[in-house]
């Protein structure tokens, strides 16, 4: 069998002050949409920027593609959508094509060098997140739901096999979310990108999914997510914290708001 995309081996992560991360041990398979859940605070943003290299554990490993993280070459596999991708500067002026192009621009000397064929490329990549037609608009110009489009074209068009995207629908409507998530499953479906997604939406997202990884600090369920409803009730309180009262149904599975 193939290695993981992603092993992560009983890490746990400090800030100065704080700790955020405790034994945490994941895998991430080839096609899977993995859910990571959790309260404020409970660590989220932080296991994806340790999956990125951006901040090393202090404990414990990562391995990327069955390679320890820190012999791994191939960052391009790995894409990444931040949180604060859709709070676009309004006095931008970059146009669509160029910011999607930026995901190609590779450092040569001084200068960022873009492939010949990056027209093409930019094309696919628009075409996947269904905004081809805003190719030559600006994109201060664009809501904040095209934005974030724009953002995954961006992180798409380098070709990665997995996207990493931490809170994506921030300041995109209802209405919105439910086409933005139909986009991602398409990509997970029909391209077959592996998806790590942190979200608070968990009626929306659920029936897009495949896994669910419930985390509080330390993982409290990691699995299928029609096998959600296995969490017994004291390792949900566990996973949310004792302040949370109302109760979600979704999809036959019991989720706190
Ligand atoms: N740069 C930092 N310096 C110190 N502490 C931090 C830093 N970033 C996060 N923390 C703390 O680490 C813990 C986990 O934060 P993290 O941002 O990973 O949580 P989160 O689940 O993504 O939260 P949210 O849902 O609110 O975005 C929190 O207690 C937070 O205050």
């Amino acid at each position: 069998m193939d290695a993981p995309l992603i092993n992560i081996k009983d890490i746990s992560f400090e800030y100065e002050q704080t700790k955020a991360l405790e034994n945490i041990s994941l895998k991430v398979e080839e096609g899977d949409f993995l859910a990571i859940l959790g309260p404020n605070g409970s660590g989220k943003s932080t296991l994806l920027k340790i999956m990125l290299g951006l901040i090393k554990p202090t404990q414990g490993s990562i391995e990327l593609f069955g390679v320890d993280a820190k012999n791994f070459k191939h960052r391009e596999w790995v894409g990444y959508v931040s949180q604060k991708s859709n709070s676009f500067n309004s006095g931008f002026p970059a146009t669509v094509e160029e910011v999607v192009a930026g995901g190609l621009a590779k450092k040569s000397g001084l200068f960022h060098r873009l492939p010949k064929d990056y027209k093409a490329l930019v094309h696919q990549a628009l075409v996947a997140v269904g905004m081809e037609s805003f190719s030559g608009r600006s994109v201060s110009e664009l809501s904040g739901g095209q934005q974030q489009r724009i953002f995954i074209a961006r992180a798409l068009v380098a070709k990665p096999k997995v996207l990493i995207l931490d809170e994506p629908t921030v300041g995109i409507d209802h209405q919105n979310v439910q086409s933005f998530y139909n986009m991602l499953a398409s990509l997970n479906r029909d391209q077959n990108i592996t998806l790590v997604l942190v979200t608070h939406d968990v009626d929306t997202v659920t029936d897009k999914i495949t896994h669910v990884a419930c985390l509080n600090q330390t993982i409290h369920f990691h699995g299928f997510k029609d096998q959600l409803h296995t969490m017994s009730d004291a390792q949900r309180e566990a996973w949310y914290g004792h302040s949370v009262r109302k109760i979600h149904h979704i999809g036959g599975v019991h989720s706190h708001d």
